[in-house]
């Protein structure tokens, strides 16, 4: 088996955002369907040291994480000479971190397999920070990496894609330090295909992948992969079999090197609008209601499918009116700064956005009319596979809660992102709206924790390790 050197030993840092899949929930599990994903301001950050450790007789990962309880969770690496089967065992067998551990096997195999892991492997440790946005915090005004007396698994999180960031600046931050294959924040596919496959390894199931593209690369509509192509990779030998270890490492390489055919075209909320994200604390389980959606539509007849496929066409009719208004705010931005500022003091839910008493006419009048609709149709959509499938979707609270919200000033619209349920909801709104939004005094509101979140389009990229070491 060839090996490299290994490159000189830098600190590297590494970050990557939290999601919301404002459009697509359900039909993203699809290949022919487009979803529109959000990247956010909330960031996992990977810093890599060489270990100090003094014994190099074995060579462990470390992957540290020092804002929870128990935030330590280290590997044993070991390279078969023959087949270059690359073994990753938990030192700690009592602490687990499926994803951490899968990173470490998926990247170390495929350098393993490409010729590219440095013999010795170097021991490394990588220490994590999180932004607090993903947990739920005891109050407000909490330190910028906020710590937890409870381990990770035990702390209640607010759904913006943690383990998709984290698998992901794993995956830069191991690439980057053993591999030999040029910067990883210009290697995108490479990465993704790679944070992938960690990822469903991870969970033992192929999802549909939107929450680890939208860390690799920001905000984009997103058409995922065939599930066939994951799914054709081996589990992961779990003791020395050169056999299974060399199958394992043949069919990782060839799939991670052939073309996935994934649509990870960038888009953005276009100037001038903001998404705003609104915390409701209820909790509901995707993979559960995953299974009654596409119970319902095997069972549904024409009138699932007819659903089924309107909401498909109001998800893309709203990805298109995104992209216009994007394309307007950059061809015309004149004209598009003056409809944004005719926008006054009422939301979508009476007679659509209203403004300073003048037809907002023209072109970008119609794409803003179409997507305050197609936020419409696709609630009603949602609201009708919730009634046919039992799944709660759009539960009869988050229908009145969005229906209050379109009454306040310059909101487009909401809706329950990704797999919807009890837990949050999604604002598109005018930014000159925002502070009056948030601050809506009706009782309604009162469960709604607006999150300090924006929209932040770039998916993973390098940062200056210096300026944040002083957090560990
Ligand atoms: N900051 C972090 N440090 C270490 N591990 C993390 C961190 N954030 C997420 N993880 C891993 O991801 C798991 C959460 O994944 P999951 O339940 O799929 O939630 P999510 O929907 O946020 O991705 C955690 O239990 C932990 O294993
Ligand atoms: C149903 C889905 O299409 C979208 C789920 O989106 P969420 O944003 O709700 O995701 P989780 O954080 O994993 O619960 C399933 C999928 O695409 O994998």
């Amino acid at each position: 088996m060839p090996s490299s050197t290994l490159p000189v030993a830098e600190r590297y840092c590494f970050s990557a955002p939290g999601k919301a899949l404002f459009a697509g929930g359900y039909l993203v599990l699809y290949p022919e369907n487009s979803s529109f994903v959000t990247a956010l301001s909330a960031r996992i950050y990977a810093l890599i040291s060489p270990s100090q450790s003094l014994d190099t007789t074995r060579s462990t990962v470390t992957v540290l994480s020092p804002q929870f309880a128990e935030g330590e969770w280290s590997y044993n690496i070991s390279r078969s000479s023959t087949t270059g089967f690359v073994t990753v065992s938990a030192v700690n067998l009592s602490r687990k971190n499926p994803f951490a551990q899968a990173a470490v096997t998926t990247i170390l195999n495929y350098l393993s397999a490409t010729g590219n892991l440095p013999m010795p492997i170097p021991s490394l440790t990588i220490n994590i920070l999180s932004d607090n946005a993903y947990h739920s915090q005891p109050h407000d005004n909490v330190p910028r990496f906020n710590t937890h007396s409870q381990a990770i698994s035990a702390v209640p999180k607010t759904g913006l894609g943690s383990s998709a960031a984290l698998t992901t600046v794993l995956t830069a931050a191991l690439l980057s330090y053993y591999g030999n294959v040029g910067r990883v924040t210009e290697n995108k596919r490479l990465l993704h295909n790679l944070a992938q496959i960690a990822h469903c390894t991870a969970q033992g199931k192929v999802g549909s992948g939107f929450d680890v593209a939208c860390a690799v690369y920001g905000s984009i509509v997103y058409q995922r992969f065939l599930p066939s192509i994951i799914s054709a990779i081996p589990v992961v030998p779990n003791e020395l079999d050169d056999a299974k270890g060399s199958e394992y490492l043949h069919v990782l390489k060839n799939t991670i090197e052939s073309n996935w055919n994934v649509g990870t075209a960038a888009c953005a909320i276009p100037p001038r609008l903001r998404l705003l994200m609104g915390d409701i604390s209820g909790g509901s389980e995707t993979p559960a209601m995953v299974q009654m959606v596409q119970q319902w539509r095997r069972e549904g007849g024409a009138d699932a499918e007819s659903t089924w496929t309107s909401l498909g066409k109001a998800n893309q009719s709203l990805i298109s009116a995104m992209i216009g208004l994007q394309g307007e705010s950059e061809s015309n931005p004149k004209e598009y700064a003056a409809v944004m500022d005719q926008i006054i003091d009422s939301g979508a839910g009476t007679s659509g956005i209203k403004t300073l008493g003048v037809e907002i006419g023209g072109k970008i009048g119609g794409l803003i009319q179409q997507a305050v609709d197609s936020i419409t149709e696709i609630r009603h959509h949602l609201r009708a596979i919730t009634k046919g499938s039992g799944a709660q979707i759009e539960p009869e609270q988050q229908t009145r809660l969005l229906d209050a919200c379109n009454e306040l000033p310059g909101v487009f619209g909401g809706v329950v992102p990704g797999a919807g349920g009890y837990d949050a909801i999604c604002l598109l709104v005018t930014e000159a709206s925002v502070d009056r939004v948030v601050n809506a005094t009706n009782d309604i509101f009162a469960n709604v924790k607006w999150l300090e979140l924006r929209e932040e389009s770039v998916g993973l990229r390098e940062e200056a390790f210096p300026t944040l070491a002083e957090y560990l």
